[in-house]
This record gives structure tokens, C-alpha cells and sequence, in this order.
């Protein structure tokens, strides 16, 4: 089932054209990643999505229907970091929360429990850690049971052990079935979260699909035959093999090649040997998913 369909979405401000004509649809139970450097659109596509924005062209549908008041209850947002009260506790906190939205009071506490709040729950607002604090965030935005949960870069600004917590919580919470979209510049924080997402780049959509089919790694092995060896000889045996492809001279001698699915470095030194090519040395580079988003957004 479609959870949230953007058509054709383009937007402008003044003369800037932060979106122009984006299409994604986001299915149910998927963590969704839109993924780009900043500027390239994610929270103008959010903020439509939500309602907060209007868009110069094209359509955001939420559940099959437009956007109303009956969708958005089934939303819940982050778009910013939320004003919480310093003095007051977690729990004062969503009360008031949970007042101004209309969301029922149990789920206050379902929002503590899972949030790992629950413990800290009377301890004022203020002397919580950042990682905390954002968990707090994330409480709010569960009140009155949502089944989509919209993050706008909800990592931003933590540190390393609140990254890790949040992340941590943000997987917890699809594992409970939630559908997540989450918009973020960090490629590291889509490949660990995500199963799904949407490279933007200048308000353009690059590539969307499950993440492991956009960000997928391919190793490049490099290959080097003693000195006095014929590189030729090498370059004809990779050749002759189906499983490797890419075969290219590196420019610091020797030649490199990427191998299909499944195949192993070994099975390459092995087939190498056997038609009497001895290698001298078998580097694995690993191509870093750096490198990945970068090809996909130059
Ligand atoms: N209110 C605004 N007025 C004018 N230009 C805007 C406004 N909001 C966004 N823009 C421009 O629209 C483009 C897309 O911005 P947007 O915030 O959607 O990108 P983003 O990918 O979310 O980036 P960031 O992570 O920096 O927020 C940028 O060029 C930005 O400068």
C-alpha cells in the first residue's frame, strides 16, 4: 500500500527552483531515506508533504487521498527541534504536547516507554543529555499513535552517543511497524536505517529504490604479476572469465576488475594460477559509499 505518493512536485521561491517536477512514492512499513547535500530540497518536500508548504506544481497524496485533517492525524512530524519547557519534566512536557495536538493521554506513556524515557520521566527537561532531549522530540511526535513518523535530519546536531541512540530508536520504532520517512545528508545514517531511498540533487530526483540496490558496493580487486611479467597475458585471462568485469589498466601498474555476485578474490587468484599467471599481489579496494553518492550526484 502506498503510503505517500509525490507527483511531479516542483517548487519555487522567488527564482530559486528548489524542486522540479519530483516523483517517489513511499510504501507502507519502509524507512524511507531522502538523501542529499544540503539544499537540495529534502525539507521544502517534507514541508509540502506535511501541508506546511504550498507547492508551485504538482501533488503530494497521503493514504490514496489528499492531505487533510483526517491524514495528518496518522503523521507524526519532526520537522524542527520542538520548544520544550526547561523546568518541566519528559512527561509535563507531552502533557502539554498531547493537550495542544488532542492525542490521548495513554499514549504519553507508551511514548516514554519506548523512547527509553520512561525512567527519566519526572527529571526536568534541562539536565537532559542532547541525546535525551532528542529522544524527547521523538516521544512527542508519537503521541496519539501514528502509523508514519516524517524526521527531517533527526540526527543533526548529537553527538556520537545520541546519534547512536537515536538511530537506535529509530529502527526500534519500524521494527513496531511504523512506516519512517527521514530526510538526511549523511549517506551513513540512510545505509544504516534505511530500506529504501531517493538521492536528491538540486531539487531533482537522481535514484530511488531499495538501498541496497542504489548504494550497493561493489569491490574493485587490483591485481599486480611479478615485474618481469607481461600484463598482457593477465588482461586476456580476466577477459577470458564471465564472472569479471570491468577489467581497466590502474595507473600505478598492474590492472584492476570487479567481480560478479558471490565470487570470491581466492577463486580469482585460483583461475589466475592455473593458467600459469602467478600474482605478485591481490588488493580488495573497497569502494566507499562516499564515492557511491558522490558518482550518483556529480
Ligand atoms: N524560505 C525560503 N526562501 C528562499 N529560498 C529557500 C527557502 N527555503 C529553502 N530555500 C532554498 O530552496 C533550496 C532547497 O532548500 P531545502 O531546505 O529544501 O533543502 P534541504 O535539502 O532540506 O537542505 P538543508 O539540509 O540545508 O535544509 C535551497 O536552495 C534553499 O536555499
Amino acid at each position: 500500500m502506498a503510503i505517500l505518493e509525490i507527483e511531479n512536485l516542483s517548487k519555487n521561491y522567488g527564482s530559486t527552483q528548489a524542486l522540479k517536477g519530483l516523483s517517489l512514492t513511499v510504501e507502507a512499513g519502509s524507512v524511507y531515506g531522502l538523501l542529499g547535500p544540503n539544499g537540495s530540497g529534502k525539507t521544502t518536500t517534507l514541508g509540502i508533504a506535511l501541508g506546511v508548504l504550498q507547492p508551485s506544481g504538482g501533488t503530494a497524496r497521503w493514504f490514496g487521498g489528499q492531505i487533510s485533517s483526517a491524514s495528518k492525524r496518522r503523521v507524526g512530524a519532526l520537522l524542527e527541534t520542538p520548544n520544550f519547557f526547561p523546568y518541566l519534566s519528559a512527561r509535563q512536557n507531552l502533557q502539554i504536547a498531547a493537550d495542544v495536538k488532542g492525542a490521548d493521554p495513554v499514549t504519553i506513556t507508551e511514548a516514554l516507554e519506548i523512547t527509553g524515557l520512561a525512567a527519566r520521566q519526572h527529571d526536568a527537561f534541562r539536565g537532559y543529555s542532547l541525546g535525551m532531549k532528542q529522544r524527547l522530540a521523538l516521544a512527542s511526535t508519537l503521541l496519539g499513535r501514528p502509523e508514519v513518523l516524517v524526521l527531517d535530519e533527526p540526527t543533526n546536531g548529537l553527538d556520537p552517543q545520541g546519534i547512536a541512540e537515536v538511530r537506535s530508536l529509530v529502527l526500534r520504532l519500524a521494527a513496531e511497524g511504523k512506516t519512517i520517512i527521514l530526510a538526511s545528508h549523511l549517506l551513513d545514517e540512510i545505509e544504516k536505517v534505511c530500506t529504501h531511498v531517493a538521492v536528491l540533487q538540486r531539487g531533482e530526483l537522481r535514484a530511488a529504490g531499495p538501498v541496497s540496490d542504489i548504494l550497493a558496493v561493489a569491490d574493485r580487486i587490483v591485481l599486480r604479476l611479478a615485474p618481469n611479467a607481461a600484463p598482457a597475458a593477465l588482461l586476456e585471462a580476466l577477459g577470458g572469465f564471465s564472472w569479471v568485469t570491468d577489467v581497466r589498466p590502474e595507473p600505478a601498474g598492474g590492472v584492476s576488475a570487479v567481480l560478479g555476485p558471490g565470487r570470491q578474490p581466492a577463486e580469482l587468484n585460483q583461475a589466475l594460477f592455473l593458467q600459469g599467471l602467478v600474482l605478485n599481489s591481490l588488493e580488495v579496494r573497497h569502494r566507499s559509499l562516499e564515492t557511491q553518492f558522490l558518482e550518483l550526484t556529480k
